[in-house]
């Protein structure tokens, strides 16, 4: 799928399709001269990206204030930013390259979206966090046993773990309960039949 074809097929609003519309074509006039996205991945803005980010708001459908670890040009948290908006959900994007940075602090500001762009290493960020986010997020980032160490604190105060994956999911989940006892569900990406979403909660440490 190389564009999406309406806003039902997405089932959103004209209004954030139009927004979602704005960000593919700015993400394609960025990349250019900045590179912000694997140029492979360039052709399937809509399934590799923007449809694989749009799928995660309806896994935590009454969430309100979105935490998204290592954003890049925006996948998951600024898409959820856009989409999410109508609903009054806040999303905070934490990203530690300033270049990435600045497209999404312009793109949250031509679309309207409640979109706080922390541009700092996440580690630094989430402290402030605990307590403070129904949900926490990270495509791409790190493997399951990293994502967990940073994110204990936070899912220990009941925010929830959205991660989406490749087909390494469940080795990275056997790693990862070798340290932790959690509660996951492995759910199916909508985009790629390979792929796992899975959604932790409940977490202790074995230590
Ligand atoms: C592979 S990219 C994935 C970007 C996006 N989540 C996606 O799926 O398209 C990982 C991003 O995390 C950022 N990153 C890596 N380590 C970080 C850290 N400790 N704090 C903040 N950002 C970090 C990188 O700058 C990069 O943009």
């Amino acid at each position: 799928m190389t564009a999406a074809k309406s806003a039902s097929d997405l089932n959103v609003s004209r209004e954030t399709f139009e927004k979602l519309k704005l960000l593919e074509r700015e993400l394609r006039r960025w990349q250019s001269i900045k590179n912000l996205v694997g140029p492979a991945t360039l052709d399937q803005i809509w399934e590799r990206h923007i449809v694989d980010s749009l799928q995660l708001l309806d896994l935590a459908p009454e969430s309100k204030t979105w935490l998204d670890l290592g954003s890049g040009a925006g996948f998951p948290g600024l898409v959820l930013a856009i989409a999410g908006a109508e609903r009054g959900l806040k999303v905070h994007l934490v990203e530690s390259n300033s270049r990435k940075c600045a497209f999404l602090r312009q793109i949250a500001r031509l679309t309207g979206s409640p979109a706080t762009v922390h541009e700092a290493r996440l580690e630094t960020v989430i402290p402030g966090f605990v307590g403070k986010a129904d949900v926490v997020s990270a495509r791409a980032l790190a493997a399951l046993p990293q994502l967990l160490e940073w994110t204990e604190p936070m899912l220990k105060a009941g925010t929830i773990g959205l991660f989406p994956k490749g087909r390494d999911a469940e080795i990275e989940l056997t790693e990862a309960r070798k340290r932790w006892t959690f509660e996951a569900e492995t759910l199916p990406s909508l985009t790629d039949s390979d792929a796992r979403i899975l959604r932790i909660t409940s977490i202790e440490s074995h230590s």
